[in-house]
C-alpha cells in the first residue's frame, strides 16, 4: 500500500513512512493511493468478533509489510487493554432507531484514545526497530493533546510538545496536559485559538531546516494512521446493527473533519452507510460550506463545546482531494486561496461531497437543551460535543435507517457546561480523582513561529 499527498508533489511513501512523517513535504496530507475493498462476506464475518479482531481485519490492508501480522495484532491488543469497557466502543440505544456510540472509555475519556493509544504502540515499535528518535509537536483544542501525552509520556525515543489555546480548553482538559510529570512532556499554552496552534504546527512542518533538524513528527489527524484507527468503530458499530445486510447513517460532532473522514473511508471500503452527517457548533465553516459551496474562514467564537472551536478544518482537504477527482494541483490552488480567506467549491465537487455528507449547526442554547433532554428522557448524560451530534441527528434522521451518533467525550471532561444544563456534576473516574490537586507544569508562549521553534530546540535533550 502506497500513500500519496493531496497536493500531488510530495514523495510517495509506505504506511510506516507516512506515519512517521506527518504532513507531506508539499504541505498536503497523505492518503492511500487506493482504498481497499471489503466484500459483504468479509463484513458479515466481523459479526461477534472482539473490537481488537475487528480492528486487525479492517486496518490490515492499509498497513503493508512494515509490521508483521503477529506484531500488528500484538500492538492492537496492547493499545486497547487499558480501556474501561470490554466492548471498547459500546453502542447504546437513545430512542427507536437512534443509537449512541460511546467513544469515551479510553484513558483520557475522549475518542482520540482509539487512535492515539494505537499509534503510540506503532511509533514505539517502528522507532526502536529503526533506532530513531522523533520530536512530536501537536496542536490541540483540548482532547488530542491529553491523548497524545498519555500515549507517549515517558518513552525514551520521543519528546512531546503540545500547543493548546490559552484559556480556551476546559479545566479538566488543561490539567490532563499540564499535570503529567514525565520529562519528555511539554505543555505549551499559546496566546491564540486552535487555528493558530494548527497553523504554527503546519508552519513547522513547512520549515524544512527545523523539521529535519528536530526530526519532527505529528500525531494530529494530519497523520493518516490517526484517521485509519478511527475507521474501525464505524465497522464495529454498523455490524452490530446488522451491516452489511442493513444500511446505517452516522452523525459526527465535527471540528477538524478527521473523525467523519474516517467514516467516509469506511463507506468507500464497502460498509453500507447512507448519510454521514457533519454536526458543528457555532463555529460552522463546514456547515456553511456544505450548504452553500463557500468555504470561508471567520473568527473562532469560544463555545461550551471547545474541542470543536475550529474554523480551518484540516482534513476537509482530504475530502476535497477526492471530490476534485484526486487532482493535487486543484487542491493546492484551493489551499492557496484559503490563505487569503477562503474559496468556492466547484459545482462538480459539491455534488461529489453531497453524495455522502449532510450537515447541521447547533447553537449554545440548543446544546444545553439537548444535554438536559437526553438526561431526562433518554437516560444518557452527554458531553456538549456529543449533544451537538445528538441534536443534529434527531433533526435529520430518517425513519427507515438507523442513525448512530458518535459520543466523542465523557461528560466529566466538561463538568461546568454539563452542570449548567442538567444540574448534575459528573465525577471523574476514580483513577483521576486527584486531578485537581496535582501540580501543573505549563509554559505560556506567543503565537510566534521563530520563538516556538527556539523553545522546542532548546528543550530537546542534547
Ligand atoms: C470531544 C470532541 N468531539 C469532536 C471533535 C471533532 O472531531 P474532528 O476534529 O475529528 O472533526 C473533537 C476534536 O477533534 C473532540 O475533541
Ligand atoms: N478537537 C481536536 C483538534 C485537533 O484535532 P485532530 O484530530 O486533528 O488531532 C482536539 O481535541 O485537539
Amino acid at each position: 500500500m502506497r500513500y500519496i499527498s493531496t497536493r500531488g508533489q510530495a514523495p510517495v511513501l509506505t504506511f510506516e513512512e507516512a506515519m512517521l512523517s506527518g504532513l507531506a513535504r508539499d504541505g498536503g496530507l497523505y492518503v492511500p493511493e487506493t482504498i481497499p475493498h471489503m466484500s459483504a462476506a468479509h463484513i458479515r464475518a466481523l459479526h461477534g468478533l472482539s473490537y481488537e479482531d475487528t480492528a486487525f481485519r479492517v486496518m490490515r490492508p492499509f498497513v503493508g509489510d512494515g509490521f508483521t501480522d503477529e506484531v500488528f495484532a500484538d500492538l492492537i491488543a496492547k493499545a486497547y487493554a487499558g480501556f474501561g469497557h470490554n466492548a471498547r466502543a459500546p453502542l447504546v440505544q437513545l430512542a427507536p432507531g437512534h443509537f449512541l456510540l460511546e467513544l469515551f472509555h479510553g484513558p483520557t475519556l475522549a475518542f482520540k484514545d482509539f487512535a492515539m493509544q494505537l499509534i503510540g504502540q506503532l511509533f514505539q515499535e517502528a522507532l526502536e526497530r529503526r533506532g530513531e528518535r522523533v520530536t512530536i509537536v501537536g496542536a490541540t483544542s483540548g482532547d488530542t493533546g491529553s491523548a497524545a501525552i498519555e500515549a507517549f509520556k515517558g518513552l525514551d525515543n520521543v519528546d512531546v510538545f503540545i500547543l493548546f489555546p490559552h484559556g480556551r480548553v476546559s479545566e479538566v482538559q488543561r490539567r490532563q496536559m499540564t499535570t503529567p510529570t514525565e520529562a519528555n512532556v511539554h505543555a505549551l499554552a499559546l496566546d491564540g485559538d486552535f487555528d493558530d496552534c494548527q497553523a504554527r504546527l503546519k508552519d513547522m512542518f513547512n520549515d524544512f531546516a527545523f523539521r529535519d533538524g528536530v526530526r519532527l513528527a505529528g500525531v494530529n489527524s494530519i497523520n493518516w494512521a490517526r484517521v485509519l484507527a478511527q475507521v474501525v468503530y464505524y465497522f464495529s458499530s454498523a455490524v452490530s446493527l446488522g451491516a452489511p445486510d442493513r444500511t446505517v447513517s452516522f452523525t459526527v460532532p465535527t471540528g477538524n473533519f478527521g473523525d467523519i473522514f474516517a467514516g467516509y473511508i469506511a463507506k468507500r471500503m464497502g460498509l453500507p452507510i447512507d448519510r454521514l452527517v457533519v454536526a458543528t457548533n457555532q463555529n460552522d465553516i463546514l456547515h456553511r460550506c456544505l450548504s452553500s459551496g463557500d468555504y470561508r474562514t471567520s473568527q473562532v467564537h469560544p463555545s461550551i463545546s471547545p474541542s470543536m472551536d475550529i474554523q480551518v478544518s484540516s482534513n476537509f482537504e482530504r475530502a476535497l482531494f477526492d471530490a476534485y477527482s484526486r487532482d493535487g494541483a486543484a487542491v493546492a490552488q484551493l489551499m492557496g486561496e484559503l490563505k487569503a480567506g477562503g474559496f468556492s467549491v466547484s459545482q462538480g465537487a459539491m455534488q461529489a461531497l453531497r453524495e455522502h455528507f449532510d450537515s447541521g449547526r447547533v447553537s449554545e442554547e440548543e446544546t444545553l437543551d439537548t444535554i438536559l433532554l437526553a438526561q431526562t428522557t433518554m437516560g444518557e448524560l452527554l458531553c456538549p460535543h456529543s449533544a451537538v451530534g445528538v441534536r443534529v441527528a434527531e433533526k435529520q434522521r430518517k425513519a427507515d435507517t438507523p442513525m448512530i451518533t458518535l459520543a466523542t467525550a465523557h461528560p466529566a471532561k466538561f463538568p461546568d457546561a454539563v452542570e449548567k444544563a442538567s444540574g448534575l456534576r459528573p465525577p471523574l473516574p476514580k483513577r483521576m480523582a486527584d486531578l485537581y490537586e496535582r501540580p501543573e507544569r505549563v509554559t505560556r508562549v506567543a503565537n510566534d513561529l521563530a520563538a516556538l521553534e527556539s523553545l522546542i530546540t532548546e528543550r530537546l535533550p542534547k
